[in-house]
């Protein structure tokens, strides 16, 4: 048996089997932008899709079969002929391409699903794969139910796959019923009892949430191949998910001695929001490595050891899976190490009793509220301080022009204490105009690093809120809108976040510290 020592062969499976989650229906064009992007990611092959199952997902597979470069294509096909055929004609302009076949070797599906006996199985077995090796060299065969099948059957049946082409044999935990030292072992026994050219390769799913470990026990008893899915996508409760299988063989390479995937981890967070966006899938929270918890810290004690050093509390370093580095989030459980280094970064200096008493008002909110803001922060330490936050302007007037033809203009009228400021700007829509027009007017220097908008109420009158978020000398701030014009709720908190940022200003020129 000859099997690469090295390399483990990332097969993607979202097209085909991440598609066939309840609800995934992607069109052609939407399969083309995953697949590109994980061309970018560099997997070994693209599962791209089931071709006789609908014309649509034929076409999707031709279309990827003749765009894509770099990973090899795959497709899946039943054992009939018809199947076979119906695969290589959608995949026969790929650059190089595989088909992969498979077939039930259960006895619970064998006898309900197929009505097939055994012998039918191995016959099938061999005239799908033979038909599927006059296409292309790059044969795959999985018995499905493997886990449920008698040891001695499933090895006939990989023996008969082998000896008539193909050349990598998966065995799919189709029910996700394997446990990791069971599922190791079943690897192992095919390594053993299987003789031939092909590599073993793994396809679990994850019914009792064991599809990583599985996944990982069979390729530390010698499978070379993972199949997986980007988010753990995949029928019922899944498959394993690429982003946990990949940096498990990374940040424990001391389990897996030689082993390594050709995956360009930084491209993995991009990966997974792409396909959570097209799916419509959304990513659990706390979702390992891609959800917006992994590197997100609220407990103080954690949070302390985070700012002293990333990896107290951090084993995969954010940026290498392309995700924003550690984040720090206040609420209930924060500490004053992390309080105090939130102010700062709002350009708030407090220390020693004003910060332990701005910290214990703190405390007593984030008891009560969940979403501790930064209005919060500075309502806090203006009391704590004796100093109340007024604005420093105010909206007057706004003014706005734009469509699809001309440039888009704004004008805004703002007050302040030193009487009526205005200015107009141009922009490349008319919020980026009017946040130009506030710029000038206040003669702010800022960068806008952050703006979202949502809908705070439903129909066609919904209240947008709108927040801004901008940075300037290292200080960044955010500012909050709100109105049924979405142009106005962003002009508002762009003058928001303006007036935060000269607050700022002003108490570092002023105060850099207070307290003992
Ligand atoms: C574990 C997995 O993920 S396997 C892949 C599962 N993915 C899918 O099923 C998605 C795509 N599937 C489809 O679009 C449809 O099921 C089709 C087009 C493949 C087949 O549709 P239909 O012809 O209407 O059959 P239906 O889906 O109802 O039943 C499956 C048939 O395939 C047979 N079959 C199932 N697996 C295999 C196999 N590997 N090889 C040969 N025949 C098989 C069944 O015995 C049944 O045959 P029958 O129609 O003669 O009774
Ligand atoms: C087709 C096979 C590999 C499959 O998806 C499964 O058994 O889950």
């Amino acid at each position: 048996m000859s099997q690469d020592a090295e390399k483990l062969i990332i097969f993607d499976t979202t097209l085909r089997d991440g598609e066939q989650s309840p609800g995934i229906s992607l069109d052609a064009t939407e399969k083309l932008e995953i697949a590109e992007q994980l061309a970018r990611l560099n997997v070994d092959y693209i599962e791209a899709g089931f071709p006789v199952s609908s014309q649509g997902d034929f076409e999707a597979v031709s279309l990827i079969a003749s765009r894509i470069q770099g990973p090899v294509i795959a497709a899946l096909s039943r054992t009939h002929l018809s199947d076979v055929d119906r695969c290589w004609e959608a995949l026969k302009h790929a650059q190089q391409a595989r088909i992969h076949v498979f077939i039930s070797t259960s006895p619970v599906h064998m006898e309900n699903m197929l009505k097939m006996n055994e012998a039918q199985v191995l016959s099938e077995t061999r005239s799908g794969v033979a038909r599927a090796k006059e296409h292309t060299n790059d044969v795959e065969f999985s018995p499905q139910d493997a886990t449920r099948t008698p040891l001695d059957f499933m090895i006939e049946v990989l023996q008969a796959a082998v000896d008539s082409g193909a050349n990598t044999l998966n065995v799919p935990d189709t029910v996700g019923y394997g446990i990791p030292w069971d599922f190791g072992a079943l690897i192992a026994y095919v390594r053993k009892n299987v003789s031939g050219d092909y590599v073993i390769s793994t396809h679990c799913h994850n019914d009792l949430g064991l599809a990583t470990a599985n996944s990982l026990a069979g390729v530390a008893a010698g499978a070379r191949q993972v199949e997986v899915c980007v988010n753990g996508l995949g029928e019922r409760a899944g498959n394993a998910a690429l982003e946990e299988v990949v940096m498990a063989l990374k940040i424990r390479g001391d389990q897996f001695p030689g082993i390594y995937s050709q995956v360009k981890t930084e491209e993995i967070a991009r990966t997974s929001r792409l396909v959570s966006r097209l799916t419509g899938y959304p990513l659990q929270y706390n979702k390992a490595v891609v959800g917006r918890n992994a590197f997100t810290h609220e407990s103080g004690i954690h949070q302390h050891g985070v700012l002293k050093d990333r990896s107290t509390y951090e084993i995969i370093d954010a940026e290498s899976v392309g995700q924003k580095g550690s984040q720090i989030v206040l609420g209930k459980h924060s500490g004053r190490h992390a309080f105090a280094d939130t102010l700062s970064k709002m350009g708030i200096t407090i220390v020693g009793d004003a910060l332990n008493a701005a910290f214990a008002r703190f405390k007593e909110l984030a008891d009560r509220k969940l979403d501790i803001t930064e209005a919060d922060l500075e309502a806090i330490v203006a009391e704590e301080l004796g100093t109340v936050a007024t604005d420093v302007y105010s909206l007057e007037e706004l003014h706005v022009s734009g469509g699809t033809v001309g440039t888009p203009i704004a004008k805004v009228v703002l007050s302040s204490e030193n009487g009526k400021v205005e200015a107009s700007s141009e922009g490349n829509g008319m919020i980026d105009a009017a946040g130009k027009a506030i710029q000038l007017a206040t003669g702010t220097k800022a960068n806008l690093i952050g703006f979202s908008v949502s809908s705070v109420t439903g129909g066609v009158d919904a209240i947008g809120d709108v927040v801004v978020q901008l940075e300037s000398d290292g200080i960044k701030v955010s500012g909050k809108g709100i109105s049924t014009d979405v142009v106005e709720a962003s002009a508002r908190a762009y003058l928001n976040a303006v007036n935060r940022l000269a607050r700022a200003n002003a108490r570092k020129a002023t105060t850099p510290e207070v307290g003992p």
